[in-house]
């Protein structure tokens, strides 16, 4: 036996051992009794906690426990030195010494950062090869000052693994600078910027598992979301979080985030969806809002037996300022003035020589005089209701716009209104409008921590839906703005980050990338000098420099060449994702069907699908995902299907960074003028 081997079988024992002490955690929380509790109350929630416990306690066979170790300097304390196996989850022996530590510790931090430039009291940092849950390999780094830095095969071996399924954890390679991320201050809002595959996403999983360890309590009680750009990528990422333990964060998509006030039934064009994304919007509706508090134009009168008791117009206007000056929400604002006028009520009945008490002031509130008078001069509102009277009457939109020109105002009236709020056909941006509408109402409650992904495409309103939802709470913010494909895409974080609400935040920009080997890089980075100012071309860190075919076919032979491409991989380990201009996925989907080639399809509604190999996807689909193989079919009708040619050159510029292995481009017309 070599010293190798010895080490790796005494590593192993270590993960035996930690795998038997897991049991026995499992165990001594499956004996423990919710009953017992004092009250029913308490026995629920007690055996809530007990039973997600246990779930968390479960050994995955397929997983080792831990996939690295650091071992420290000798200190005082320690003359030894003290060793730490890293892993997904803590591990205790039944004296309750650490057999494994959970990577989001602070003392893992040192396992993803320490470097021979600052060790971080780290001497040594080994990392474990993995198969089916044993150990295979294991390699070490020495990181005493002076030591060089050595290339890691474990570390460049998981980067280069063919992807199967949807998204795995990044846990035991997150770069030293993904995890300064991912560990930062719980109170701080991070907008990280990042060309395709640098892992932004993944980063942006982690810190939400990380946040949740390290802030538990607080973040359990208020949540944490994470916000992506359709249900394929939130299926493509969502079993990210479950695998590192985290089963409740939320997965939304801002459709479905803004969509509970109406449901989406119409589509606006272009230039009214931009508008309607407008920040200029947020004052319309405001002022469209209060401009809903009428004048008290009569005196309030209220019968209390024999006797009328009036507080005169001019008192109840300084009532009326004087509650929307404060800074509440309308409804919250209308909730109170019921109490305040029958103050008034009860100041006049004091004058008269009355003493009334508090009963009086209540019976006054709740009295049908004031209710009337309240629901004239302060009516009840709902937001499908004014945006309703908005898209319907120019003078009603004209009073509350007066940031926008005639032509804006024009763009945003229905050219035939529906006779009632609930005949209306609410378009996508409607319904961020209406969002914000609700919020103008009511406020909406604040969530603990928010990820949003590919940030770059959101509109001003729809940021401004994210960053009310995050007021009390921190953000992650991810994007590229290389990859902005939306006419309203951002063109300045700062900007963006303006927008939702977090003026103060740390930009951080990732340059490394994962995913897209280095000739494919290349040849998409083509295209940035063409599409916006300032951008770099990133760097990729795949040791495989890829494979990039070109392959120019007649017209008529597309969909048989595609055929026989996806045939001839068909043996091949990895997914193929074929990416065509929307339009055209359906006469793909019967061409390939009809040469008898079983395919997926990955329109917006459906996620990744193990069982299918090969997968179709809509242009407009395929942003943050990625396969083993792509095959981008006709790029200059995907180029052509956007508003304008610099979103064309952009909507190509994500589907050329899908591939982590190879690309192939298929085209009859003409490569776009860059890529020729
Ligand atoms: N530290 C890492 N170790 C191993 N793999 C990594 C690491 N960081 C990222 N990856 C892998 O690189 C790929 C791209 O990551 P990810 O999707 O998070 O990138 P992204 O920046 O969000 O890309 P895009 O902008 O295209 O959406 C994924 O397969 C991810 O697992």
């Amino acid at each position: 036996m070599s010293s190798l081997d010895i080490e790796l079988a005494r590593e192993q024992a270590h993960l035996d051992r930690a795998r038997a002490e897991l049991g026995r955690m499992r165990e001594a929380a499956e004996a423990l009794d919710a009953s017992r509790a004092s009250d029913a109350v308490s026995a629920e929630v007690l055996s809530r906690v007990l039973a997600r416990r246990i779930l968390s306690l479960q050994d995955d066979p397929r997983t080792t426990l831990f996939f690295g170790r650091i071992d420290t300097a000798p200190s005082p304390e320690h003359r030894e030195g003290e060793t730490f196996h890293i892993g997904r989850r803590h591990v205790s022996d039944g004296a309750g010494d650490p057999l494994v530590v959970d990577w989001r510790a602070p003392i893992s931090g040192a396992f993803y950062r320490a470097s021979t430039a600052d060790p971080m009291g780290v001497v040594r940092r080994r990392r474990f090869g993995v198969d089916h849950g044993r150990l295979t390999a294991l390699e070490d780094e020495h990181l005493a000052a002076g030591s060089s830095a050595g290339h890691s095969a474990l570390l460049a071996a998981e980067i280069e693994r063919p992807r199967t399924g949807p998204m795995r954890d990044i846990v035991s390679t997150i770069q030293p600078e993904q995890d300064e991320i991912v560990r930062s201050d719980v109170a701080t809002t991070i907008c990280v910027q990042g060309a395709p595959g640098t892992g932004k996403t993944a980063v942006g999983l982690h810190r939400a598992a990380w946040l949740l360890y390290s802030f538990r309590e607080r973040l359990d009680r208020a949540g944490v979301l994470v916000v992506g750009p359709n249900r394929a990528f939130l299926d493509h990422i969502g079993a990210v979080l479950p695998s590192l333990g985290e089963v409740r964060v939320g997965h939304a998509t801002i459709e479905s985030l803004v969509g509970h006030h109406a449901r989406h039934r119409a589509e606006d064009d272009t230039p009214a969806a931009a508008l309607k994304g407008d920040p200029r919007l947020a004052e319309v509706l405001r002022r469209a809002v209060w401009a809903s508090v009428r004048r008290a134009t009569e005196p309030l009168i209220v019968p209390r037996g024999v006797r009328k008791w009036r507080v005169p117009a001019h008192e109840v206007q300084d009532v009326l300022d004087e509650l929307v000056a404060r800074d509440v929400r309308y409804e919250a604002a209308r909730a109170l003035l019921p109490h305040r006028l029958a103050h008034h009520v009860l100041l006049a009945m004091e004058a008269a020589g009355d003493a009334p008490d508090d009963r009086v002031q209540d019976a006054v509130a709740k009295s049908a005089a004031v209710r009337s008078y309240v629901a004239a001069v302060w009516p009840a509102l709902d937001p499908t209701a004014v945006l309703h009277r908005l898209w319907s009457e120019p003078e009603a939109l004209a009073a509350a716009a007066e940031e926008l020109t005639a032509g804006e105002q024009a763009l945003l009236l229905w050219s035939r209104p529906p006779r009632t709020k609930g005949a209306a056909r609410w378009s996508r941006a409607d319904l961020v409008l209406l969002d914000e509408l609700a919020d103008l109402l009511s406020r909406t409650p604040s969530l603990g921590h928010v990820i949003l992904d590919e940030a770059q495409d959101l509109s001003p309103m729809q940021l401004r839906a994210v960053g009310r939802r995050c007021t009390t709470g921190s953000a992650t913010v991810l994007g590229d703005i290389a990859q902005g494909t939306t006419t309203w895409a951002t063109g300045s974080w700062s900007e963006a980050m303006s927008h939702l609400g977090k003026p103060g935040h740390e930009m951080v920009e990732l340059d490394r990338g994962f995913r897209v080997p280095g000739r494919v890089l290349d040849f998409a980075a083509r295209l940035l000098p063409h599409m916006s100012e300032g951008l770099s071309a990133p760097r990729s860190v795949r040791d495989n420099p890829g494979v990039l075919t070109l392959l120019p076919v007649p017209e008529t032979t597309v969909a048989d060449q595609l055929a026989r491409l996806l045939a001839d991989r068909a043996d091949e380990p990895g997914s193929t994702g074929v990416i065509v201009a929307d339009a055209d996925l359906d006469g793909l989907a019967a061409a390939l069907g009809a040469r008898g080639l079983s395919h997926g399809r990955l329109d917006v509604d459906h996620g990744d699908d193990a069982d299918h190999p090969i997968q179709l996807v809509p242009a407009t689909v395929a942003k943050g995902l990625e396969f083993d193989r792509v095959v981008v079919v006709e790029p200059a009708a995907i180029a052509a299907a956007e508003p304008d040619e610099r979103t064309g050159l952009r909507r190509l510029y994500v589907v050329l960074t899908r591939a982590v292995s190879e690309l192939t481009v298929l085209h009859a017309e003409p490569l776009p003028g860059p890529l020729q």
